[in-house]
């Protein structure tokens, strides 16, 4: 629906400040801090504001939350100043909205696709209209522990228009970003695209010359032609 626009990138769980600079070095547009005590990648409240205060103007920090309480996701957001919300686990939408304060945060919906011919069952359409106040729905793959997994999923299998703003995540790496961007980015409102293993070295450490390579691939597929 689009023409040729400046992908947007966002890297996730970053938890060191190093891989915090690589990220915004590189030209990311956002980084992920994983408010999410069961993950590799979990850190505090506290350190996410500490890491997030690294950030130069125009790079958004996004909090990222599975099934917390909207007060604490209301403590989390006025602590880190300027900060997205990314609700990734079994929010409704109601519960997105209350815990972004109606409104007075921007906030992702994480949609979890099944993976192989079972993603044909996920019907996109209906969900973004049902979280049609939210920025962006976040497409990743249906994993257990909710997410960060690396899988990809089949987009292929996502309908051929979608009437929002899409971020593509789910194992993506500089092997296959520019594919994903090619295939989706005519069939939505605006598209970016969301990494976290695809970029690390383990679990929680990002590797710099992966971070490097991914937004160098996300450009290079930005300068190429619609298909
Ligand atoms: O990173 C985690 O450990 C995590 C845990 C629970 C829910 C979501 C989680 N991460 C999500 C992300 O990092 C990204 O938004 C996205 O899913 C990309 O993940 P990946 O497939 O690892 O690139």
């Amino acid at each position: 629906m689009t023409d040729a626009p400046r992908t947007r990138i966002k890297i996730c769980g970053l938890t060191r400040e190093q891989d915090v600079d690589a990220a915004v070095d590189a030209g990311a547009d956002a980084v992920g801090f994983v408010l999410y005590a069961k993950s590799p990648r979990a850190v505090t409240v506290e350190r996410a504001a500490e890491l997030a205060r690294r950030l130069p103007p125009f790079v958004v920090p996004v909090l990222l939350f599975v099934n917390e309480a909207p007060a604490q996701v209301m403590a989390a957001l006025a602590a880190v100043p300027g900060a997205m919300a990314q609700f990734h686990g079994d929010e409704t939408p109601a519960q997105c909205r209350a815990a972004s304060g109606d409104g007075r945060h921007r906030w992702l919906r994480a949609a979890r696709i099944p993976l192989g011919a079972a993603g044909a069952g996920f019907d996109l359409l209906n969900y973004a209209a049902s979280f049609s106040q939210a920025s962006a729905i976040l497409l990743d793959a249906h994993v257990d522990g909710y997410g960060g997994a690396g899988k990809v999923f089949d987009w292929s299998l996502l309908p051929t228009a979608v009437d929002a703003h899409l971020v593509l995540s789910g194992g993506l790496a500089p092997a296959n970003v520019g594919d994903g961007i090619a295939l989706l980015r005519p069939r939505c409102r605006s598209l970016s695209v969301d990494v976290s293993s695809g970029v690390e070295a383990a679990k929680g450490i990002k590797d710099g010359d992966k971070i490097r390579e991914f937004v160098a691939a996300v450009r290079a597929a930005d300068a190429l032609p619609a298909r």
